[in-house]
């Protein structure tokens, strides 16, 4: 199979770590879809991007290329009286966690960063903010744990939250009050994969109600595609577990801001209850971040050859690279890249989970952002802790499916999914291509390659 043109040109072309004398130009020369300016540099940063991932400059009194795991939980003080040192404690702070805070506050565009010990550990750090009778206003398409912890916020600490259609400033504007104290904004949204324009929103909120804080959950896009701090959120956050770290070895949390009262407030809480991220897992995420440019150009590769595809054979393809997502060029005008998660439909829930089933190469898996690709049904697994009435009114398809493609070879996770579809029933394989053999709306009518066809089981 050839490979298609990305998105523009290049599907995964990180411009701004690519080109950075001419952000709008990728390296072989496509235009690639308009984007903003590469942000000011902050922290010391001097290089594009995927230089800055790898560039360390480690005080280790030894030199080592990489910082040392500090497997220690307590410090020698110099005197009875505490010696002024900079580490007593582990919980209190820890050279490896400190070296990749700051590592990860370079390259997020933050005053400060914090790691925690998994995203939603980051999402209960900002959440401790909140004070009873506080207002929040979130999504409709929001990533189930973030769900089950505001509801449990608010069933149980007295915050009121709003659920709204967050596409949608006016929406959001609505609601917005001398009551918001936070406005938690995910983009991507997933698995709609929905775009939420930061920028309008961080602006409108801030004009009606200037202490409200905007929070913007970057999983779906690391900092390698994008920096929400720049786009006027106050506060980031992520899941390392995901793209950061890459292989599925660790859980993590990252949280970045600008205010140093709203960085001090949140060391507050990681010191007193106890939830920094361990000097071991520090060790895996600041390798894992060195590789990131380079895993995210081949997955996003990846993701457009396969959302192609898909949307090739007739499927509705949910992925920020297709042109013929409705918020294309929203999208594009606040991120550097597509990301590698994408999610279509069937129409038909027992057919999808036979595909998912049948799939091998493709891992069934909650979880993304990882080198392996991983194949699943939100409804019924990520965002299960959504229940099935609220899914409902929220319009997720109990049917969607979702991918979160990883580095392999691109073909042999093609021929894996053709084949998954041809086993599932979703398509039958003649010597001229695929035929639709169910119900129409969920059949993609598609011709195959003979490669293809002779991979399917007959
Ligand atoms: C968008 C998003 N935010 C936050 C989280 C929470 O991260 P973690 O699993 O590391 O707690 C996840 C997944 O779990 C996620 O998909
Ligand atoms: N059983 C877990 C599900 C984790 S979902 C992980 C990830 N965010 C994803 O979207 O796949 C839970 O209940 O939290």
């Amino acid at each position: 199979m050839s490979t298609p043109p990305g998105p523009s040109g290049g599907a995964g072309k990180l411009n701004g770590a690519v080109g950075k004398a001419f952000p709008h130009i990728d390296l072989d020369g496509h235009d690639l879809p308009p984007s903003p300016a590469p942000s000011s540099p902050r922290n010391g940063r001097k290089y594009a991007l995927a230089t800055e991932l790898v560039y360390t400059e480690s005080k280790d009194q030894y030199g080592a290329s990489s910082m040392p795991i500090y497997q220690s939980a307590t410090f020698k003080q110099s005197s009875a009286a505490g010696g002024g040192q900079e580490y007593d404690y582990t919980r209190s702070g820890n050279p490896t966690r400190t070296h990749l805070e700051r590592h990860l506050a370079k390259i997020m565009n933050a005053a400060r960063a914090l790691v925690v010990g998994s995203g939603m550990g980051a999402l209960d750090v900002i959440t401790r903010i909140l004070r009873p009778g506080d207002e929040v206003i979130t999504g409709d398409d929001l990533y189930g744990g973030t769900n089950r912890l505001l509801t449990y916020m608010a069933t149980n600490h007295g915050i009121i939250v709003h659920h709204v259609d967050t596409t949608n400033p006016e929406r959001v504007k609505k609601v917005v009050s001398p009551k918001t104290a936070m406005v938690l904004l995910e983009t991507p949204t997933n698995p709609l994969i929905k775009i939420v324009d930061i920028p309008t929103i961080a602006k409108l909120v801030h004009d009606i109600n200037a202490k409200a804080l905007v929070v913007v959950d970057n999983t779906m896009l690391s900092p390698m595609l994008s920096n929400p701090l720049d786009l006027g959120a106050d506060i980031v956050y992520e899941s390392g577990t995901k793209y950061l770290s890459g292989h599925h070895d660790i859980m993590a949390g990252v949280l970045a801001v600008n205010d140093p009262a709203i960085g001090d407030k949140m060391y507050f809480t990681i010191n007193a209850t106890g939830c920094g991220l361990a000097p071991n897992d520090a060790f895996l995420l600041m390798r894992g971040i060195k590789t990131l440019a380079i895993r995210m150009e081949k997955q996003q590769a990846n993701a457009q050859r396969i959302a192609e595809f898909l949307e090739e054979k007739g499927f509705r393809v949910r992925y920020p690279g297709l042109k013929s997502h409705p918020q294309y060029d929203l999208h594009w005008s606040m991120a550097r890249g597509a990301g590698a998660v994408l999610s279509f439909e069937t129409g038909d829930v027992a057919l999808s989970e036979r595909i998912v089933e049948a799939a091998r190469l493709w891992g069934i898996s909650v979880s993304f952002g990882c080198v392996n690709s991983l194949i699943s049904m939100p409804c019924q697994m990520s965002h299960a802790s959504i229940d099935a009435k609220t899914r409902k009114e929220r319009q997720m398809p109990e049917d969607i499916i979702r991918l979160c493609v990883g580095i392999e070879d691109v073909d042999d996770l093609i021929d894996d999914l053709s084949r998954a579809l041809v086993q599932a029933g979703a398509v039958t394989v003649t010597l001229d291509g695929f035929h639709a053999t169910g119900a129409p709306a969920a059949l993609a009518d598609v011709p195959i390659e003979e490669s293809d066809a002779a991979a399917a089981p007959s």
